[in-house]
């Protein structure tokens, strides 16, 4: 006999998208359950994402002293030779707190947490299957919310079982750490992944069919970004594929590519893209059905062809972000309770990118505004041209501001270097209220702070435009928004 519960809201999966619906909903006071498949909350983001990769490099820049190299005259990286240990631990400790953190949030909130595997026994009927446990719960619920993920795409003639062969979920059993790694696919995971390693002191290779480096950003951070990662000692293999990998028990992994070549190296990390994961779900049950690489299809508020249901994060493709996913889950439940709380998701969403150095960009790039027809006025400032720049020690780092020529409003703001991914912020900030130069120029920071660089990047784009006017009262004379 299975047991039966009522619900408000049904959310299943515990990863950001999930547990932001579920904390959303008992917020507004509905009884809510999420259904989570692994013993843990957290999903990707926590268990094998976000946080492992994040903590990953954040160890790999302690233990090589590389955020000091170039500023105390002296190499302050560990001199023994890093282990598995070493690399790991701080990962595994911050995943296991910040489990706990979540789940304790959830508890404080009153979801109850239902481990087990969820499917549609109809369209408001959720049942679940624990593992190796014959009895099954069955909720009931007024609402849904799928947040299932995504997996790493596994491409064919990769053997997988093989304990130096990886995909990124695998990468964190590691043990023992890569004389030499090659990577294959330089999207986001492959290039943040290729970074650490480097840095690491791994003899690392980056391997992808393409010739450019994350083409969906700015062409010169993407350059910059390029630059950079050859610095750290990143071999990057363009316009190949693997065509084979012979891994054997004992001994290199060999990997032929498309031109002829062949490469050996210790350890293989495939990391080729990810699919969504609805698979378990009897979709049909619920009147649905998955569309192209399993993504659940969904309308501006998150709802599927089923309005009770809705989906957000991985399973429902591009962003495909921890911080987007969480977003949906909030705008979902907001819009399925019709709350005054309910609105579009934000209409700025950055990018945060953790390789070496870091990357972040908010608002339009210079090729979109291109393809729209938009007049702009580029303005950028190097972080060595402020002092906090200059004390880090950041002599690469960059901050391009995109300003409308009509009226100097920002309309992008695009970094490369320490915490690029903080210093966008302000850029976001000034995006959601529609600013421009006026207020970054009225604003007083911090001295010495990186958000300097935003009155640098004003006053360069400012200079840029008088230039071209060959007038020198450009400063003073702009239009402005009013901020
Ligand atoms: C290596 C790596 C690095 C990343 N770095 C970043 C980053 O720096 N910044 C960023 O914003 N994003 C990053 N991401 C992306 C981010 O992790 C994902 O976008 C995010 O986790 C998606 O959230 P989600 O809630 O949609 O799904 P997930 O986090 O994948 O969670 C889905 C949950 O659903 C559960 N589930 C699945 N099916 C069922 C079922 N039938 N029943 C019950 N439970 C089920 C799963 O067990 C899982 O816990 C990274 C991803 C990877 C792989
Ligand atoms: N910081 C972040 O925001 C962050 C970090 C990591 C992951 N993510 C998320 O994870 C998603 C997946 O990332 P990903 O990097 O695995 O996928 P991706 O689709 O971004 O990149 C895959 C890359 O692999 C290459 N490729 C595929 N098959 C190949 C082959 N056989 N040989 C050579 N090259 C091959 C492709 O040309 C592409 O460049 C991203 O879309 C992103 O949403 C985000």
């Amino acid at each position: 006999m299975s047991e039966r519960a009522n619900f408000d809201l049904v959310v299943i999966g515990a990863g950001p998208g999930g547990e932001t619906a579920a904390l959303t909903g008992a917020r507004l006071g509905k009884r809510v359950a999420v259904v989570e498949k692994a013993p843990f909350v957290g999903g990707a983001a926590v268990n094998t994402g976000t946080l492992p990769s994040k903590t990953l490099r954040e160890t790999a820049l302690a233990l090589s002293g590389y955020r000091s190299r170039d500023l105390h005259g002296v190499d302050l990286s560990l001199r023994r030779n890093i282990t598995v240990d070493d690399a790991l631990r701080h990962e595994r400790t911050i995943k296991a707190a910040h489990r706990d953190q979540i789940r304790g949030l959830l508890d404080r909130y009153g979801v109850t947490v239902v481990h087990g595997t969820a499917r549609f026994a109809g369209p408001n009927v959720i049942q679940v299957a624990g593992d190796g446990d014959a009895s099954e719960r069955e909720l009931v619920a007024d609402k849904v919310v799928i947040a299932t993920g995504s997996v790493p795409v596994r491409p064919p003639g990769f053997p997988f079982e093989h304990t130096r062969v990886h995909d990124s979920d695998e990468l964190l059993e590691l043990h023992e750490m890569p004389r030499s790694l090659a990577v294959v696919g330089a999207g986001v995971i492959g290039s943040e992944y290729a970074c650490a390693f480097a840095a690491l002191g791994v003899e690392t290779y980056l391997i992808d069919g393409r010739n450019e480096l994350l083409p969906f950003l700015d062409a010169d951070l993407s350059a910059a970004l390029e630059a950079s990662m050859r610095r750290l000692g990143v071999r990057f293999v363009w316009g190949e594929r693997v065509t084979s990998c012979d891994a054997p028990d004992v001994g290199d992994v060999r990997l032929e590519l498309s031109s002829g070549q062949t490469l050996t190296v210790d350890h293989v990390l495939i990391c080729s893209g990810r699919v969504s994961r609805a698979g378990d779900l009897n979709l049909e049950a619920a009147g649905l059905r998955a569309a192209h690489k399993g993504r659940i299809g969904v309308n501006e508020y998150f709802q599927t062809e089923v309005p009770h249901v809705y989906a957000v994060g991985d399973v429902i493709g591009f962003p495909a972000l921890a911080s987007t996913s969480a977003e949906q889950g909030r705008a979902a439940v907001a819009h399925a309770f019709g709350t005054p709380l309910a609105g579009p998701v934000a209409p700025v969403l950055p990018t945060g990118i953790y390789t070496i150095p870091e990357i972040s960009a908010a608002g339009e790039g210079e090729e979109e505004l291109r393809a729209k027809g938009v007049e702009y006025v580029t303005g950028r400032a190097g972080y060595a041209e402020v002092a906090r720049g200059k004390i880090i020690g950041d002599e690469y780092g960059f901050l391009k501001l995109l300003f409308r020529r009509s009226d100097l409003k920002l309309l992008g703001a695009h970094v490369i270097g320490e915490l690029a991914s903080e210093v966008v912020h302000i850029g976001v900030m000034a995006l959601m209220t529609g600013a421009g130069a006026d207020l970054l120029l009225g604003t007083c920071f911090n001295h010495p702070t990186l958000g300097e660089l935003y009155k640098l990047a004003t006053h360069d784009a400012l200079l840029r435009m008088g230039r071209e006017r060959n007038d020198p009262t450009a400063l003073t004379t702009a239009p402005r928004v009013s901020g």
